[in-house]
């Protein structure tokens, strides 16, 4: 369970560029819900992650993972309870090391083992099963360099090496963002997949409207600092893209009268 509680951040408090990225911002993720947050640019969604993490203290304001109160918790000890991927499909794996070699440095580092036993049958057969769950083959492929492997393949290792250690939490931080379109639904399908098969607690950060509508328990839309709407439940199943657009429609014509 996530609970982000009267979050507040400003950037360049007291200066003529004060911004208010957080603006005592409220939510609550139940363990293993899938929370799909959007907002249009500069609505605070990457602070928000980036407060979760630990990445970016807080002015004032909580967070709290399963209960406990990680603010003041650093970024490298709230790594163990949280997994990140971000955008771009080159940063969570090594590129000349195989699938295999990939799954053994992400186990390393999340059980703080050393590589003594390496990479050894039973470590093999784990991964394979690990790596089946995304659907889309790499658990034949544990011989292959990563660099050989498509964009979407290795965003979705990526994801599979940082829910390895059954973190408490997982951020995707627009991780299909950098994706051709087709490549981005098969590796939400495979986030899916994960999630689901892990019953892993889930806040994703999306531009991607089709996304937010397709997948996930729960759309969080933010606008400037602020949780500004939530759709779940039977609603979230009704919901269409034309839909939350006219959320977004309806906060532009208020900027657009000066509101
Ligand atoms: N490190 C920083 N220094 C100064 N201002 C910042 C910093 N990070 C964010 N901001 C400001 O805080 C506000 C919220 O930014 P944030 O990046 O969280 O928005 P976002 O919803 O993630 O936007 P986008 O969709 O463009 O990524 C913006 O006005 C932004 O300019």
């Amino acid at each position: 369970m996530l609970e982000i509680r009267s979050a507040r951040k400003t950037f360049y408090a007291g200066q003529p560029d004060e911004k208010v990225a957080l603006d005592n911002l409220d939510l609550t993720l139940q363990t293993g819900e899938f929370g799909v947050v959007i907002g249009s640019n500069g609505a605070g969604k990457s602070t928000m992650l980036n407060a979760v993490s630990g990445a970016l203290s807080l002015d004032s304001g909580a967070i709290l993972i399963n209960g406990d109160d990680v603010t003041a918790t650093p970024v490298h000890k709230r790594a163990t309870r949280i997994a990140r991927v971000f955008q771009d499909p080159m940063l969570g794996t090594a590129a000349s090391m195989t699938v295999a070699e990939n799954m053994l440095l992400a186990e390393l580092r999340s059980t703080k083992r050393t590589l003594a036993r390496g990479l050894n049958a039973q470590r093999l057969a784990n991964y394979k099963e690990r790596l089946s769950v995304l659907g889309l083959g790499l658990e034949n492929r544990l011989d292959t360099k990563v660099e050989l492997l498509s964009g979407g393949q290795r965003q979705s290792l990526s994801l599979i090496m940082a829910v390895g250690g059954s973190p408490d939490l997982l951020l995707l931080d627009e991780h299909t963002a950098a994706l051709d379109p087709r490549t981005a639904d098969l590796v939400m399908q495979a986030t899916v997949r994960a999630v689901d098969s892990l019953k892993l607690t889930t806040l994703m950060v999306t531009h991607n409207m089709q996304h937010a509508v397709d997948f996930g328990h729960r759309v969080i839309m933010l606008d400037a600092g602020k949780v500004k709407l939530q759709i779940g439940g039977e609603e979230k199943a009704n919901v269409t893209v034309a839909k939350l657009v006219d959320h977004f429609a309806v906060k532009t014509d208020a900027m657009m009268l000066g509101a």
